[in-house]
């Protein structure tokens, strides 16, 4: 009789962003991760409401002033519209579908009730790792996955602050990766937008088009998504 061999662990990886909108720089970032990692499929995760993004907290009822951030269906369309062609990439809507300020040990939860087998490698940019001491119960975030932090043009890539929390942990719990260099943000993509200057090639050609139909960060003045539609 032959060993019973342990089944094999789905390795998946996990792109949480606000993608508004989604760059190149998101899809290199995960493209090389999955590469380097050997992963079996990137799951992008666009955020439900994003809360160090979204403005002040209302003393009042505790909730955040939606400012700056498309709505999350906006997104989660160009997130999907950008990332159609890659068959290893998906895209989730735990986020949006969640009520309430999105936390990344949400995230991580819910993903691990959907895919129990999997294990989870979530990817962040430098500047995003940089902060993650802010984030919501950020202790727990290494138990429920691996994280991978990937370079970004303008920001040190360095876990100096987590390291005495991560020396009690396995060494795989924290890694970093060089990626090809793409100074591209979101926030430089809306700008662009807002002044009718080009985005081709710094968001993929269907993002591109989407903008455009749904005139995305144009001036308040001529942006008609943000009436009812007739
Ligand atoms: N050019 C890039 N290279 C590497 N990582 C990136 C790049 N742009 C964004 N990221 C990472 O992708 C994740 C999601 O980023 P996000 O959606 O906030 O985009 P952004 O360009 O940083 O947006 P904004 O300019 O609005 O702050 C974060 O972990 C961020 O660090
Ligand atoms: O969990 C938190 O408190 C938290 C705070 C800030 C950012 N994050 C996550 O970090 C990822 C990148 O976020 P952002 O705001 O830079 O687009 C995204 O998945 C967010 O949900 C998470």
């Amino acid at each position: 009789m032959s060993a019973e061999r342990p089944p094999v662990r789905r390795r998946i990886g996990v792109m949480g962003g606000t993608f508004d909108p989604i760059h190149n720089g998101h899809l290199v970032a995960a493209s090389e991760v999955a590469h380097r990692f050997s992963l079996h499929e990137v799951i992008f995760v666009p955020t439900g409401r994003p809360w160090q993004k979204v403005g002040e907290t209302d003393e009042t009822d505790g909730s955040h002033a939606a400012k700056h951030v498309s709505p999350a269906e906006d997104r989660y369309l160009m997130t999907v519209i950008a990332t159609a062609s890659n068959p290893r990439f998906s895209v989730s809507r735990v986020d949006i579908d969640r009520e309430g300020d999105t936390y990344t040990v949400d995230t991580l939860r819910d993903l691990h009730a959907i895919l129990p087998d999997a294990q989870l490698f979530f990817i962040t940019g430098a500047d995003a790792l940089e902060s993650i001491l802010s984030w919501q119960n950020w202790e727990e975030l290494f138990d429920l996955a691996n994280f991978v932090g990937v370079s970004r043009p303008g920001y040190e890539l360095s876990a100096s602050h987590l390291s005495q929390h991560l020396e009690k942990l396995p060494p795989e719990t924290l890694q970093m990766l060089e990626i090809p260099a793409l100074a591209i943000s979101s926030t430089e993509c809306r700008e662009r937008a807002a002044q009718g200057r080009p985005v081709w090639y710094l968001v993929p050609d269907g993002v591109v088009q989407y903008i455009a139909k749904r005139r995305l960060y144009r001036p308040l003045r001529n942006n008609s998504s943000r009436v009812s539609a007739p």
